[in-house]
C-alpha cells in the first residue's frame, strides 16, 4: 500500500490540464470489441483501471498499440473467447467497475459474453440488473452463479425491441446500446442515461456505421446493422477532474487555470461551485479560479433557506462530485446540506474530515449538513486512510489546506483515476511526496 506524505497549507499557482474523462475511457475502449477493424482512441488517461481494462483486452486477444502516451490503436480481429472461462480472467474481471462493459459488445458480435461481479469503489450496493434486463430485453438468454458471482448471457441473435429501463443506469446503458447497435431491427431505450461519456460512446459508434439517434436525451432510438468498421475517436478532458481542480483552488486560496475544459459539456458543475460562493471565470475554453483571498461565501435559497446540493442523473448533478463539495464547503462561509441520494456508503469518509476538525454532523447515510468555519480555523494534518476514489481526492484536498503533515495511505484508490497526481500537483507548487508501499 502506497502512501502520499503532504505539507499542507501552502498556496498553488499555474495551470493544470485535464486528463481524459475515466468513465469515457471504460465505455470507448469496451466498444474496440465492437469490430474487426483498427481504432485509433487519443487521449486516453494513464490511470489504473484504463490499464487494467487495456490488459483485459489485450488477454481476449486485441492488438493493442500505444502510439504516444495517450494514444493507442485497437484492433480486435482475433478473439479468444476461451479466455472468457479461465481463471485469469475471473481475477481480472473483478477488478474493476468498467469491465462489465465488455458483456454486450461481445454478446452482439459473438453471441455470448461473460463477466464476474465487477470491481470498483465499495460505495454502497451496486446492483447489475438494469444491464442484464436489457440484454434479456434483446433475446438473450441469462444466467448467474451465485457461488463464484459470476455473470453470462448468450443469443444466438439480437433482436431491437422497445425497453424502459428501471433506472438510468450509466454503465447499464451503454452496455445495452453496445449491444443493440448489431441487434437486427430497431431498439428503443427509454430511461437513458444521457452523461457526456455515453454521447462520446454513441457519437463514436456513429461513426463506426452505428445508426443511433437521440443522442444526449434520455430516449435513443438505434436501427442495428450487419456490422461496424473502424474509427478515430478523441476523449473529452475528465469533467470530474475539472471539479476536482476547481475545489482544490477554493480551498487553498490559490489560483489556478484550468485548461481545455470543453465548458460545453460541463453541465450544471460550474454553477454548483458558483452556489458555494467560487469564482468560476471563462477564460475561452479554460477555467481561471482566483485566488479567494477572502474566502467564500455560500449561497442561500431566494426564501433564504440552506442550499441542498444533490445529485441526479446528467443533466442533474454528477455524484461523483459530490465528496468534493463536501470538503470545501468546510471552509466557506455559511451553511449546506450535502444529499447523496444515489450511493448509501459514501459519505462516511466525513469522520475523517471531523476529525480533522471540520464541523459536519452526518444526519443519516446520504445526508450531511456542513458548517463552514470561513478560513477562521484551519483544518488539523493528520493520518487517514482513502476509502474509494473521489473520498480519497476530497482528503487530499482537505490535507493541502491542512496546517501541518498529512499522511493518506490506501493511495491506490486515488492512483484508479487521477493520472499522474502527484507530479502535477507538485508542478502547480504542491508539497507532496510519494512514500513506496511495504
Ligand atoms: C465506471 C463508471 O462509469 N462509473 C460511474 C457510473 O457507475 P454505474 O454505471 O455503476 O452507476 P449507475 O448509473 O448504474 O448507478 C449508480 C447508483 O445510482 C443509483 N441510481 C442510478 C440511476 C438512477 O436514476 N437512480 C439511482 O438511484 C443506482 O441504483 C446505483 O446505486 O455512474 C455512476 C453514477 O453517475 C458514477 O458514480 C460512477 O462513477
Ligand atoms: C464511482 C466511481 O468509479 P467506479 O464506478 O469505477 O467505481 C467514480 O469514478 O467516482
Amino acid at each position: 500500500m502506497s502512501t502520499f506524505k503532504i505539507e499542507g497549507g501552502h498556496q498553488l499557482k499555474g495551470s493544470i490540464k485535464p486528463q481524459g474523462a475515466k468513465n469515457e475511457a471504460l465505455q470507448v475502449l469496451c466498444a474496440v470489441l465492437l469490430t474487426p477493424e483498427t481504432i485509433t482512441i487519443n487521449n486516453i488517461p494513464d490511470i489504473v483501471d484504463v490499464n487494467k481494462l487495456i490488459k483485459l483486452l489485450s488477454n481476449l486477444g486485441v492488438e493493442v498499440n500505444k502510439l504516444d502516451g495517450n494514444t493507442y490503436t485497437f484492433k480486435a480481429e482475433h478473439i479468444n473467447l476461451d479466455y472468457l472461462e479461465s481463471d485469469d480472467f475471473k481475477v481480472e474481471g473483478r477488478g474493476l467497475r468498467g469491465s462489465i462493459m465488455i458483456v454486450g459488445p461481445l454478446l452482439a458480435r459473438f453471441g455470448k459474453g461473460y463477466i464476474p461481479k465487477p470491481g470498483g469503489d465499495k460505495i454502497g450496493r451496486r446492483r447489475l440488473d438494469t444491464h442484464f434486463e436489457g440484454f434479456i430485453n434483446l433475446g438473450a438468454s441469462f444466467r448467474y452463479n451465485r457461488e463464484d458471482h459470476f455473470y453470462g448471457v448468450e443469443a444466438e441473435k439480437l433482436k431491437g425491441t422497445f425497453m424502459l429501463l428501471d433506472e438510468a443506469s450509466v454503465t447499464g446503458t451503454a452496455n445495452i446500446v453496445m449491444a443493440a447497435v448489431l441487434a437486427e431491427g430497431e431498439t428503443t431505450i427509454y430511461n437513458a442515461a444521457c452523461e457526456p461519456y455515453l454521447q462520446q460512446l454513441c457519437r463514436m459508434l456513429n461513426r463506426m456505421g452505428a445508426k443511433i439517434s437521440g443522442i444526449g436525451s434520455n430516449m435513443l432510438v438505434i436501427e442495428g446493422v450487419k456490422s461496424l468498421g473502424g474509427t478515430t475517436h478523441t476523449m473529452l478532458p475528465d469533467m470530474i477532474e475539472i471539479g476536482s481542480w476547481i475545489g482544490l483552488a477554493a480551498m487553498t486560496k490559490s489560483e489556478l487555470t484550468i485548461k481545455d475544459v470543453s465548458w460545453k459539456d460541463l453541465g450544471q458543475i460550474p454553477n454548483v461551485f458558483r452556489k458555494l460562493g467560487i469564482t468560476v471565470e471563462q477564460q475561452g475554453d479554460d477555467i481561471h479560479i482566483p485566488a479567494h483571498k477572502n474566502g467564500y461565501q455560500i449561497q442561500n435559497y431566494i426564501d433564504g433557506s440552506i442550499l441542498t446540493i444533490a445529485d441526479a442523473p446528467w443533466p442533474g448533478f454528477t455524484p461523483d462530485l459530490l465528496s468534493i463539495v463536501l470538503v470545501i464547503a468546510t471552509q466557506a462561509r455559511g451553511e449546506v446540506l450535502v444529499h447523496q441520494k444515489m450511493f448509501e456508503s459514501r459519505l462516511f469518509f466525513v469522520d475523517k474530515l471531523i476529525d480533522m476538525g471540520a464541523k459536519i454532523i452526518l444526519c443519516d447515510p446520504h445526508r450531511a449538513t456542513v458548517i463552514g468555519h470561513d478560513f477562521k480555523s484551519t483544518l488539523k494534518a493528520t493520518t487517514m486512510t482513502s476509502p474509494d476514489i473521489r473520498a480519497g481526492i476530497s482528503l487530499l484536498i482537505a490535507a493541502l489546506s491542512a496546517k501541518g503533515t498529512s499522511i493518506i495511505h490506501n493511495i491506490e484508490q486515488i492512483d484508479r483515476g487521477y493520472e499522474n497526481i502527484d507530479d502535477r500537483l507538485r508542478a502547480i507548487g504542491a508539497k507532496i511526496e510519494r512514500l513506496p508501499g511495504n
